[in-house]
């Protein structure tokens, strides 16, 4: 959920997805075995293409899944072009070197030998993020290390951990305490027993410590991250190391086991999947891989149970409902707002902050969800469901309509409620912002079309850079090729032309477990 969408744009520009005769990239959704995609570090890349006010350009391009920053992961190919084998080589070596440097069961070792140790040996170095053995205090003396690490702080990385905010990749928002507990108390309420924490980290250690104080409470969980540094915390069967833009194992077979043994323990039986992308990723490879994951949860089922759906809630941007419903359409939105600690626009508005604009999607009925009075939210005997106190249920439409938290007023000429800042415009023939251009697209973002943000802040600004810059580095590969043909060259140099690999953010490297793939 991490696209900086700015506050106000938020809460009043309407978002259309897909509109039509929008530029930017697309996702193309293309499943053929024979023609597997190519692999970058972060798994297998997706097919992209550029389209143009609505009209997609001929050429096709694979770009990494996860990160919609080139400085993050440059993996860029055409559909159509061939490598030569010195640069598949060395595409196969720089995936290779992107590797974390311990595999999943050493991550496991380590962990277990740092439980052993006494609470005056336990330290962790926040400058390279990771839990320390004695034999290691050597390398970081100039490090900022804390010791005597309690065990509730093992038991809470994401508090040890700094959040990796970057927007395009990771977009680690991290639940405020009371969503958090908010979320563990419905789950336990609603009779789950196993959660598969996909991107929620946070819930994930909150339901561990939640379980362990509490005999009642028997709620197992498995977190699903791209975030390795997590790999520290836990042992195999609570943790894997996971793409979820292309359902990527890192850790391959052993890691999918895991994931498939606790989706079909007790035949698939109480269960559910918890998930909260960074939101500036695309909606329809997230809708795949999580159709993957249902599957694999199906596959578990005993018979007869085939017409029953995994339950799942999916944390996003109330914005994104017509492209979620579109995926599931048994889905719908509940009005609870989702709350972050390190985010300052997503912050509930009871306080006198922002009002968050994220929400839970989900399968479950929502006559089976109760949302705290006390955080200001009603039933509502007519919808029977829980709305925000503001969302004022209307007679013509005959439902609470309101998406933001807010009252929101009936429009008899567009026959549906609308947002209180709107009026009707007549040269449009709908509702919009009040200082809205009747031509539409000037007003939203110049990459998509959606009018939720601008072009800044477009999740799809990378993608829609790579493939200029591709466009530009071949023709700068071709006057290479040609000086090189002249003066018979030397094979190509790799990093003069993929350019090279900006330095990291990070204060200092991440020694033993420094992972590129995170
Ligand atoms: C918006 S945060 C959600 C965190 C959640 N609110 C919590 O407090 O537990 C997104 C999470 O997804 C993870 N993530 C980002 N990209 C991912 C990817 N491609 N595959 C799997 N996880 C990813 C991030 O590391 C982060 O933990
Ligand atoms: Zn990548
Ligand atoms: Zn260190
Ligand atoms: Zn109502
Ligand atoms: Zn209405
Ligand atoms: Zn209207
Ligand atoms: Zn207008």
């Amino acid at each position: 959920m991490a696209a900086p969408v700015d506050a106000q744009d938020s809460m009043d520009a309407e978002p259309v997805a897909g509109r039509l005769g929008g530029s930017g990239v697309k996702v193309v959704l293309l499943s053929d075995p024979a023609a597997p995609a190519p692999l970058c570090p972060h798994g297998p890349t997706l097919l992209f293409v550029k389209v143009n006010q609505g009209k997609e350009e001929t050429r096709k391009f694979y770009a990494c899944s996860a990160c919609r920053d080139r400085k993050d992961c440059n993996f860029f190919q055409w559909e159509d072009e061939k490598l030569s084998g010195a640069r598949l080589a060395a595409r196969e070596s720089h995936n290779q070197r992107c590797r974390p440097p311990l595999s999943r069961l050493q991550c496991v070792e380590r962990y277990l030998r740092f439980i052993q140790l006494p609470l005056t040996q336990r330290r962790f170095c926040h400058s390279c993020q990771q839990l320390l053995l004695p034999d290691e205090w050597g390398e970081h003396q100039e490090h900022h290390v804390v010791g005597d690490l309690s065990v509730t702080q093992l038991r809470r990385p994401s508090q040890l951990l700094y959040p990796l905010e970057n927007k395009k990749t990771n977009a680690q928002y991290l639940f405020a305490d009371r969503t958090c507990r908010f979320l563990v108390g419905l789950l336990s309420t609603l009779g789950f027993r196993r959660v598969l924490c996909v991107g929620t980290p946070r819930l994930h250690e909150l339901i561990r410590l939640t379980t362990s104080g509490d005999q009642k409470s028997n709620l197992k969980s498995l977190l699903l991250d791209i975030d390795f540094r997590y790999s520290q915390f836990y042992l195999e069967d609570s943790f894997c190391h996971y793409n979820m833009f292309n359902h990527h194992f890192f850790d391959g077979k052993p890691a999918l086991e895991v994931c498939r043994a606790f989706l079909q323990e007790d035949k698939g039986e109480g269960v559910i999947m918890v998930t909260d992308p960074p939101f500036g990723g695309l909606v329809e490879p997230l809708a795949v891989t999580f159709k993957k994951l249902i599957g694999m949860w199906k596959e578990g089922q005993g018979q007869g149970d085939s017409l029953q759906e995994m339950p799942i809630f999916w944390i996003f941007p109330y914005f994104f409902e017509a492209r979620i419903c579109q995926f599931f359409p048994s889905f719908c939105m509940l009005d609870y707002q989702v709350d972050y600690d390190n985010h300052a626009l997503y912050k509930h508005g009871k306080t006198g902050r922002k009002q968050s604009p994220v929400r839970i999607f989900t399968n479950i009925p929502p006559n089976k969800i109760t949302l705290p009075t006390e955080e200001g939210y009603r039933f509502c005997p007519l919808c029977q469901r829980y709305v925000s106190l503001e969302n004022q249920h209307c007679e013509h439409c005959n439902s609470c309509t309101s998406k933001d938290g807010r009252k929101w007023k009936h429009c008899f000429l567009c026959k549906k409620c609308v947002k209180p800042s709107w009026v009707h415009c007549r040269f449009c023939n709908h509702c919009a912002v009040s200082h809205h251009s009747c031509e539409g697209p000037n007003d939203g973002c110049f990459i998509c079309g959606e009018l939720d943000h601008k072009r800044s802040s477009c999740p799809n600004i990378g993608i829609s850079k790579k493939a200029s810059k591709a466009v530009k580095k071949q023709k700068q590969r071709k006057s290479i090729k040609m000086k090189m043909e002249t003066t018979k060259g030397q094979p190509m140099n790799y990093n003069l032309l993929q350019g090279k690999r900006r330095g990291r953010k990070e204060p200092i490297n991440i020694s033993a477990l420094k992972c590129p793939v995170t």
